[in-house]
């Protein structure tokens, strides 16, 4: 059994470090420097699952990290990811491989439940049900980052998201008011940031800048809000392309306001850590 199993979905990379089968302990630091991307192994986050043995019909635990080592409620490409991970480790148990179509595991974090469905292994697609956001408004209220007045859309979809609807949108952009808006006095959690273009009624793009983890090529729960940003003001339907910058994902607002996102994941590697490098981390070496 590796160390680590890591997943990218759409440029959006995860760690997935198993405490069933491998003795570590995640603090702030030891996060910080697994996901260095020079001293470690290099990540925007860390996945710590499952939290105990998986049992068939039951919801299974995982806990989330940002790469500043910051633990967070929910990461939506985080979620199609350790689905995955789940079917691909614990094969039969509360998932089951070799029937793709019908492959659903509920997920539990600290953010509550979500059912996660795995529509087609091989490609790595899978579908989640990312629950009914919390507007902090009904109305867009404005906010200054630096010389900027902007006016923006802040919810909760179990994570802190702020929307910043623009005519244009760029990486640029969001490198320079992403960590202006993120922290924020306004949020006194921080919020992860989605900069956003509607293209048209079934299409937006977005840049994003998230908290604890920084400027990323995309983000599950930011297309989300994003989505349900656009919906409520009325700017797009109820299903939704969403574009990033590492690729694009599907999502559906249903009739109650839930939402549900469609994407890709993928494991990229598995691997061990090297005697010095667990030592660094403080874990110990094992006999
Ligand atoms: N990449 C994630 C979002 C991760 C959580 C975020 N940085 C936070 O602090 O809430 C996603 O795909 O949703």
């Amino acid at each position: 059994m590796s160390d680590f199993t890591k997943y990218q979905a759409l440029g959006n990379d995860y760690l997935v470090i198993d405490p069933l089968r491998v003795d570590f302990t995640a603090t702030a630091q030891t996060v910080r420097l697994l996901c260095d991307r020079h001293l470690g192994v290099g990540a925007d986050g860390v996945l710590i699952g499952p939290t105990a043995e998986p049992r068939p019909g039951e919801p299974v635990g995982l806990r989330i990290f940002n790469s500043d080592g910051s633990p967070c409620e929910k990461s939506g490409n985080g979620l199609r990811m350790f689905a995955l991970y789940l079917a691909e480790h614990y094969g039969a148990g509360p998932v089951r491989p070799e029937e793709p179509a019908e492959t659903s595991v509920v997920l539990r974090t600290v953010a509550g439940d979500s059912r996660a469905d795995i529509l087609d292994f091989a490609e790595g697609r899978v579908r989640v049900e990312m629950g009914v956001p919390a507007f902090a408004t009904d109305a867009p209220v404005g906010l200054t980052a630096g010389a900027r007045h902007l006016d923006v859309i802040g919810l909760h979809l179990g994570n802190p998201h702020t929307v910043v609807p623009l005519d244009e949108v760029s990486a640029d952009l969001a490198r320079e008011l992403g960590p202006l808006i993120a922290w924020h006095p306004a949020y006194p959690e921080g919020t992860n940031v989605q900069f956003l273009s509607v293209l048209d009624r079934g299409t937006i793009r977005i840049e994003v800048w998230e908290r604890g983890a920084g400027y990323t090529l995309a983000s599950g729960s930011s297309a989300c809000a994003a989505t349900a940003a656009a919906h409520r003001l009325g700017l797009v339907g109820e299903h939704v392309v969403v574009e990033m910058a590492g690729g694009t994902m599907e999502v559906s607002v249903g009739e109650q306001g839930e939402i549900t996102m469609t994407g890709t994941a993928e494991q990229v590697a598995t691997g061990d850590f090297s005697p010095a490098f667990r030592a660094r981390l403080g874990q110990g070496v094992p006999a």
